[in-house]
């Protein structure tokens, strides 16, 4: 099948990428809602503040024109005083000598508009002195005091005291000249002029009125209190874009797609397009809200100057957030960065609401510098539109107008056109950081480009020069040392290198020949890390030391080999995951040294890595949809493609369902699905059965089984079952080296034991008491290993009252066929029922391997494990040691000691751990202990009283029996 390339294959990727952002979008309803409607929340807020600014604010903020008459205000009741103490008085008042000025307070209290005033709340003294002292002993309890004097009989004069100092209370004010003194003031005259008069109605009205004024104070609510509001929108975004970039990373989903062939580009594009969108959607229902809700700054300032200042605001968030997410590894940490942001971002706002650095007086310096935080231009772009609508007589910024100041700002030194420069070119200053931080940054496997990977005119052109680098950009890496040449130990192995040396020599191609491996190298660096308080240097690691191999084409290979034996890592540098250290490797003729070979290898390779690589939110279907499309496959086939590939991993029923929800098979045959999708030439299986029930195993092994034909298929696994099932060729790697090479047969031929024979006995005979069946049962028994030691001089590996199983070592090959024969013959003497014999089995190999490579590196580095006895004692013994001998046994019937052999098995994660060990036998006579003095120095050294064995020689142990 043709696979698409260049501009075509980016479209595409950039489509189906596009498709699974809003596929993801729809599927997170809540913070895709909260991203594009949580300005409606924030609005209603600053609505309320507004309401309530405006209402305790009186006349300041609002332009007066025809200010209205207050007309013979009444005495207030004194509770309405701000601070006042009850029981407190109306007033107070002095003269109450005067029958005439008794009079005139009397009429004060009955006349007072609306509310007579009752006598309880006066009180009334003779001089002033009095009522000082009494005000004086009696603070706040009465907000006036009026003092009358008869000095004739058409003489009254009189005078007023009050409090005057203007007093606040929940942000309103008091003013006691016009709330008390007036009032007293307008009484006291009305009733003084009556009685003077003679006439109790004389009208005597007064009233008072403010002058007609412009606003006095400036207030927007939106420039003062917006820029939080409008931050704490935008963090949402914020934050959910950062989640699902370093989730991507994270979760290798972005490696995963690499792999199959994606741009970069189209990675970067089709996020930036997906959410410009929302951002401009959100930006567009927050300007729509502040509309609804009838502010002045949604009103008046002109709608595109507005939109624009919301949308290039939040999209310049979103580069941001692009660029913070290169720096963070893990999608928790997204929350606490976005907060921080935020907390910056208040707080700088604040400084920015205060006028600092947007005015004349401070330098252009401070200006740029604090124009790269995004907050920072919000906040004084909302103070511009908010100042330009502060009063109804402000009209607001016309688009026309957005490059000007103010006629009356004598201080502006930035304008809103000013703003929507410094946004748009920082965000694209963002966007250009992401891009070359996430190159640098070493990502999850430590790989990274070089700090000037730009500058190298190949990285334009693509030839080569997308040289990747390891080691965080802080560590003084070390020069990385070679591997040691070590020879294998195995023919196969041998001949295997000479060949596809001689073939790198004469640059000749096998045409047969799917991966040739030249001498691949892997060491991962040591680094010296310096941290503020410690420096922590670790030391180089060879993962793969040197392999030479030839994969063929049309056949399946398992690479074998305990944990941490290389075999990940061998895959990942053949996939470009990991750059190899020297050495290389051709696929199909391609080398993966070369990037250009590198990006024709991904068209045509399929991974299933070692963990599911999918999105929780996708579904089947929607994987594979999006996989072909970033592989290349036309548009055209897609389609059928994908439902070809369902049926085959058999999630036809669960193709529209969330992966999320899926089992662990599920996921692992989708991913296997995944690897196979677009026919590639070369698929990577890394352990496509691990965790797996044995239905859903036998389920994956038909699908590896069918998919072998046409394509080469490298298989790693820990399931010697599946390895001797599927495998065509099997080799088995340890501590980074091939140990072995072949089919299944021949390793099994080779390294293992020899032969197993299983001997099972006819069952009790009828009519004979159990006691008799017991004992003629064990005659036979001891009679067939009578046999069997005169013969083989072997003994039962493993053995009950049903059956005897003996391995046979190779050496005695010769002498079966006559054995077996008259074994047979014998089978009614021995009451044998059934006898079976085949090659020991491929787990025995790979034990046999495991443990030899683990007790190399064991006895050059000295780890120890423990083994208990059964005689309940405890020896050290190195990892992997076959046969040891017991410390401290020798007695003079046994001169040598005792020994054991120990049996070892892979624990679930594919450790070497001892199995148990065999009962103690003497030492043979010719055995030598094998030199162990790491191990022994470190068992020593190691303060524990736990003696440690002898290793002794198995190819010894095995002539001396
Ligand atoms: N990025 C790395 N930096 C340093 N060492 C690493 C790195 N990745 C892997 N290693 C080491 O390289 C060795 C080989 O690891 P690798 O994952 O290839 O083993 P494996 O054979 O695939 O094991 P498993 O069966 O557990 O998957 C291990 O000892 C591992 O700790």
């Amino acid at each position: 099948m043709e696979l698409q390339t260049g501009a075509q294959l980016l479209w595409q990727q950039y489509r189906a990428l596009t498709m699974k952002n809003a596929i993801l979008t729809w599927r997170h309803k809540r913070s895709a809602f909260l991203k594009l409607f949580s300005s409606l929340f924030f609005i209603f807020l600053i609505f309320c503040i507004d309401k309530a600014a405006r209402s305790r604010a009186g006349s300041a903020y609002d332009n007066v024109d025809n200010p209205e008459a207050l007309i013979a205000p009444p005495i207030p009741p004194c509770e309405e005083k701000f601070f006042v103490k009850v029981p407190c008085f109306d007033f107070v008042w002095s003269g109450n000598g005067s029958n005439r000025v008794g009079q005139i307070v009397k009429g004060i209290m009955e006349n007072n508009p609306g509310r007579v005033i009752p006598p309880e709340k006066v009180i009334s003294f003779t001089t002033p002195d009095e009522v000082d002292a009494w005000l004086g002993s009696n603070q706040l309890r009465c907000p006036g005091a009026l003092h009358f004097v008869e000095r004739k009989p058409t003489i009254i004069s009189y005078g007023i005291q009050t409090n005057s100092t203007p007093v606040a209370k929940r942000g309103k004010y008091e003013d006691p000249t016009f709330k008390f003194q007036v009032p007293l003031q307008i009484a006291a005259e009305r009733e003084i002029a009556r009685s003077l008069i003679g006439d109790p109605k004389f009208s005597w009205v007064v009233g008072l009125k403010e002058f007609a004024h412009p606003a006095t104070e400036i207030f927007s609510v939106i420039g003062t209190a917006g820029p939080t509001f409008f931050l704490a929108i935008a963090m949402f975004g914020f934050v959910f874009q950062i989640s699902s970039l370093v989730t991507e990373k994270e979760l290798k989903l972005r490696q995963a797609m690499s792999i199959m062939g994606l741009y970069e580009s189209a990675f970067w594009l089709s996020w930036l397009m997906w959410e410009a969108l929302l951002t401009l959607l959100s930006a567009l229902f927050t300007v729509l809200f502040g509309m609804m809700f009838q502010f002045d700054f949604f009103l008046h300032n002109s709608f595109p100057i507005l939109f624009l200042v919301f949308f290039l605001f939040q999209l310049n968030m979103l580069g941001f957030a692009f660029m913070i997410s290169t720096f963070i590894s893990k999608s928790s940490s997204a929350t606490t960065f976005g907060f921080s942001i935020f907390i910056i971002g208040f707080l700088t706002q604040l400084v920015t609401t205060f006028g600092f650095p947007y005015e004349k007086n401070f330098s252009r310096t401070y200006r740029i510098i604090w124009s790269f935080f995004p907050p920072n231009l919000l906040a004084k772009a909302l103070d511009l539109l908010g100042k330009a609508t502060a009063t109804s007589q402000d009209k607001g910024i016309s688009w026309q107008r957005r490059g000007e100041c103010t006629a009356d700002d004598t201080d502006c030194v930035i304008t809103i056109d000013n703003i929507y420069k410094w946004l748009i070119s920082t965000f694209f200053l963002w966007i250009l950081l992401a891009i070359y931080l996430d190159n640098i940054i070493p990502n999850s496997n430590g790989v990274r480009k070089s700090i000037f990977y730009f500058l190298k005119p190949s990285y334009w052109t693509g030839n080569g020069g997308d040289k990747e680098e390891e080691g965080s950009l802080c560590s003084c890496i070390d020069p990385i040392p070679t591997p040691d040449d070590v020879t294998p130990d195995d023919e196969d192995v041998v001949a295997e290198e000479t060949v596809v040396k001689q073939q790198t020599a004469q640059d000749a191609t096998d045409l047969n020949v799917a991966v040739q491996m030249r001498g691949l190298t892997k060491t991962y660096p040591g680094a010296m890390n310096i941290g503020c308080c410690k420096c922590r240097k670790t030391p180089p690691y060879h993962a793969v030391k040197g392999i030479w191999l030839n994969l063929e084409k049309n056949q399946l290979f398992c690479l074998l080999g305990p944990n941490g034996a290389g075999k990940t890592t061998a895959i990942n540098c053949l996939t470009g995951i990991t750059p190899v250290t020297s050495g290389d490797a051709l696929i199909y003729g391609h080398s993966i040294r070369n990037c250009v070979g590198m990006s024709n290898i991904r068209k045509m390779i399929g991974v299933c890595p070692q963990f599911d690589v999918l999105w929780d939110a996708l579904s089947a279907r929607e994987h594979l949809h999006l996989f072909a499309s970033i592989k290349g496959l036309p548009p055209s086939t897609i389609k059928s493609v994908t439902e070809k590939s369902l049926a085959e991993v058999k999630l036809e029923t669960a193709a529209q369902v969330r992966a999320g929800s899926y089992s662990g098979g599920m996921k692992r045959r989708l991913s296997v699905a995944i690897a196979l999708i677009g026919d590639p030439k070369l698929v990577f299986l890394d352990e496509p059965t691990t965790g797996m029930d044995p239905i859903n195993r036998r389920h994956v092994w038909d699908i590896i089984e069918d998919a072998k034909r046409g394509r080469a298929i490298v298989l790693t696994t820990h399931s010697m079952e599946e390895a001797d099932i599927l495998s065509d060729r099997i080799a088995i790697m340890a501590k980074g080296r091939l140990r072995c090479i072949g089919t299944s047969i021949r390793l099994k031929s080779k390294f293992g034991s020899g032969y197993i024979t299983n001997v099972s006995f006819a069952g009790n005979t009828p009519g004979q008491s159990p006691n008799t069946n017991e004992a003629s049962s064990e005659t036979q028994i001891r009679l067939v290993k009578q046999f069997f030691r005169d013969r083989l001089q072997v003994e039962p590996k493993e053995e009950n009252q049903a059956f005897l199983t003996y391995v046979i070592p190779h050496e005695k090959e010769g002498l079966l066929a006559d054995f077996f024969a008259e074994l047979q013959d014998r089978e009614e003497e021995f009451r044998i029922s059934d006898i079976q014999l085949g090659l020991t089995t491929l787990e025995e190999v790979f034990l046999n391997i495991a443990r030899q490579a683990e007790l190399e590196s064991s006895t050059a580095e000295g780890n120890l494990v423990t083994l208990r006895l059964t005689s309940g004692a405890a020896i050290q013994v190195p990892k992997g040691a076959r046969f040891i001998g017991i410390p401290g046994t020798q007695t003079s019937e046994n001169p040598r000691g005792l020994m054991v052999e120990v049996y070892w098995e892979q624990d679930d994660i594919g450790d070497l751990c001892i199995s148990g060990h065999s009962m103690e036998t003497p030492i043979p006579t010719n055995v030598q202990p094998m030199v162990n003095a790491s191990a022994t120095r470190r068992g020593i050294l190691g303060g524990t009283a736990t003696p440690v064995g002898l290793v002794l020689d198995p190819n010894q142990i095995l002539n001396a029996h």
